[in-house]
Parts: C-alpha cells; sequence; structure tokens
C-alpha cells in the first residue's frame, strides 16, 4: 500500500509562472499557508532547493539535477513528475522497464488524493512499446478506474518522455494506448498536437444502451436525468463520452449556472451507460468558439478533458452546431480541435506542463 509518510518535492528548472494551481497541491502536501508557499516557490526557481514534507520547512540546497533525478530507482521509493495540461492533473511515472504498471490501483487512488496524498486526477506510467509502437502510455483514474485513453494525459506524456530522453525541439512519437494507436507531436512552441485517431460512433461500441439513428449512432437523443430530458449525443475516443447542449427546458445551456457536482454523477453512472460515461455540457458561442465544462468518469469535475474537447466538436458537427475546426474553452483553458474530413482523425493541440518533481515511499 502507498504511504504518503515521506514526499519530497523538487520543482522543474523552467519552473511554471506561479498559479494556484501549482500551489494548491504543493500546500496540500506541505500543509503551509498559501502565502508562505508563494515565496518559497519562488526561491525553489533554484532547482537545487528542496521541500520535505516530513519538516514542513526549506531544507538544506541539495545537488539534483532533472536527468539525475529521472534516473533515480532506489527500491521503496516512486519517483514522479507532476504534470498538467490545463490543469488537468497527472502523476508521470517512468516504467519503460516494465510492463506493467508500477503501483496499483489502489495505491494510484491514494496518491491522487488531494488531501491525503499529492493530489492528482490520475496517474499515468509510461511503459515499453508494443506492436512496433515506440510507447504504451497506461493510466489509472484518480478513483483507480482504468481508462482507455487520455487526452491532456497524452500530451503530458509526450513531454514527459522527451524529458526522459533528453529530447529536445520538435519531436514525435507512437503510443499503444486502450484506445488504439495515437500519435502525439511536440511543436517548437512546446505544445503538443496529437492525431487522437477515428471517433466511434456505433452505439454498441461507445458503448450506450440509448435507441440509435439508422447509422447506428445516438445523436440528439432524449435522455432522462431525474425527470428532466436532456438532449445527447454519444461519441467514444476509445473511452465513451455523452454530450448535451441543452435539455427540454434549457435548450441552450449557460455551463457556468449549472450545479455539475448535483448532475454529473447522475449521467456518469445512468444505467444508459454500461461502462459508465464521462459528461460534457457545452455552450456555443459561434461555429468555431465552444465552451464546456466536463464531469469525468472516474475523477468527478476536472478542468480540462482532452478526449472530452474532441468528442464535443465531433457531437457538434453531427448536430450542425459547429464546423469541424473550433476553439473548445475549458475552465483550465482552451483546447484546438479538428476533425479533419480527409482522414475522418481528430486532432488536438494545447499545452502540458511539468509542476514538479517528487518522490513516495511506497
Ligand atoms: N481527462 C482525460 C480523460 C481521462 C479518462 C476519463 N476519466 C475516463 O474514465 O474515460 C482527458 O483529457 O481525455
Amino acid at each position: 500500500m502507498a504511504t504518503a509518510a515521506s514526499i519530497s518535492l523538487t520543482l522543474p528548472t523552467q519552473a511554471p509562472r506561479l498559479s494556484t494551481s501549482v500551489a494548491a497541491p504543493l500546500r496540500s502536501i506541505c500543509n503551509l499557508p498559501l502565502d508562505s508557499l508563494r515565496s518559497n516557490v519562488y526561491s525553489l526557481r533554484n532547482p537545487n532547493f528542496r521541500v520535505s514534507a516530513s519538516s514542513m520547512r526549506i531544507g538544506t540546497p541539495e545537488k539534483i539535477s532533472k536527468t539525475s533525478f529521472l534516473d533515480r530507482r532506489e527500491s521503496g521509493f516512486l519517483h514522479f513528475v507532476k504534470y498538467h495540461g490545463l490543469g488537468n492533473d497527472f502523476i508521470l511515472v517512468d516504467s519503460r522497464d516494465s510492463t506493467e504498471p508500477r503501483i496499483t490501483p489502489e495505491q494510484a487512488a491514494k496518491l491522487c488524493d488531494r488531501n491525503f496524498g499529492i493530489g492528482a486526477d490520475g496517474v499515468i506510467f509510461a511503459m515499453p512499446g508494443v506492436n512496433g509502437t515506440d510507447y504504451t502510455m497506461r493510466i489509472f483514474n484518480s478513483d483507480g478506474s482504468e481508462p482507455e485513453m487520455c487526452g491532456n494525459g497524452v500530451r503530458c506524456f509526450a513531454r514527459f518522455i522527451a524529458e526522459l530522453e533528453n529530447l529536445h525541439g520538435k519531436q514525435s512519437f507512437t503510443v499503444h494506448t486502450g484506445a488504439g494507436l495515437i500519435v502525439p507531436e511536440i511543436q517548437e512552441d512546446g505544445k503538443v498536437k496529437v492525431d487522437m485517431g477515428e471517433p466511434i460512433l456505433k452505439a454498441l461500441d461507445v458503448p450506450t444502451k440509448l435507441p440509435a439513428n439508422k447509422d447506428q449512432a445516438v445523436v440528439k437523443s432524449d435522455l432522462n436525468v431525474d425527470g428532466v430530458i436532456w438532449n445527447v449525443t454519444c461519441v467514444s475516443m476509445g473511452n465513451p463520452h455523452c454530450i448535451t447542449f441543452g435539455n427540454k427546458e434549457s435548450q441552450n445551456l449557460t455551463v457556468d449556472e449549472l450545479n455539475l457536482a448535483a448532475i454529473g454523477p447522475k449521467f456518469e453512472q445512468h444505467e444508459m451507460f454500461p461502462a459508465r460515461t464521462n459528461t460534457e455540457f457545452v455552450e456555443v458561442f459561434s461555429h468555431e468558439h465552444l465552451k464546456m465544462r466536463v464531469w469525468e468518469r472516474g475523477a468527478g469535475a476536472t478542468l480540462a478533458c482532452g478526449t472530452g474537447a474532441c468528442a464535443v466538436v465531433v457531437a457538434a458537427v453531427l448536430e450542425g452546431r459547429a464546423g469541424r475546426s473550433c476553439t473548445v474553452d475549458l475552465p483550465g483553458g482552451p483546447l484546438e480541435i479538428e476533425w479533419k474530413e480527409e482522414d475522418n482523425h481528430v486532432y488536438m493541440t494545447g499545452p502540458a506542463e511539468a509542476v514538479f518533481y517528487g518522490s513516495v515511499a511506497v
């Protein structure tokens, strides 16, 4: 079982500009007031500094370079790098020498706890490739369940691999996932463009039990959630998504007004979704500009969902609400999504940033 008895943190050399999304996880581990952390974090731009959770103090400067940190392999410790893609945050673990994740789903759930652990929406493992691919990505949600794919996660994964392999500039990898082959490409500006493959629309494969149209897809179907009839479209990007732009009472949503914590779980656990579902609530600003909030399967409300943003654009096109190329605003920031007519693939472009380095006793 994972214990958080010993956690150490090191910020990346290229320390990101401080924001609460950086400070909050640090606060949850170190239990220090946010303001004192702010000044500590600034001083931690020097990578030789180390925060020790046991002493609750900035420790003696220690010579740890990024490379030597990522190379560490002491038994009994799990070394990780915390990344985020628009605030959707992950604990990245180097498992390139292993065909199984280095920790159990139960341990992952403990590490993801924002009060008693490191705090994250999931744990991602970089593993050896299969079937000729460069790498395999596996992920546990914060509840310990294992999804097929994660869009923000695969952007973080690409940046993590580049760091592990000491690669610079434009880089592209082939990644085996539960959703098949995914191809992230790190661009010159540091953003990551990902070929997310083809959306799956066949109801049985999403999967959903909602009645399908003649193309076997579920588009603008009625879904009764506690007596409210929602209009939903179902899309899988390897993982299942239920997308709604409104209900019978309110055809066009104002997503900021939704009580996500109340309605999200009812969609997630709905009997029409045998594998549970991620749900996106969408507001349309124009044919090229959408805004969404997400309730994720196995993780709850998150600041962003990459597969969700892709599924939203596919659903918007199918419902005739938007064009194939859109900016999707999420609580953590915007993603650029394109569903290309030529190859039927969905492409997602967005940022991925390292937050801090750490070790935890397992
Ligand atoms: N946040 C992710 C999706 C992670 C998996 C999801 N919770 C599921 O269970 O399908 C993304 O960016 O795509």
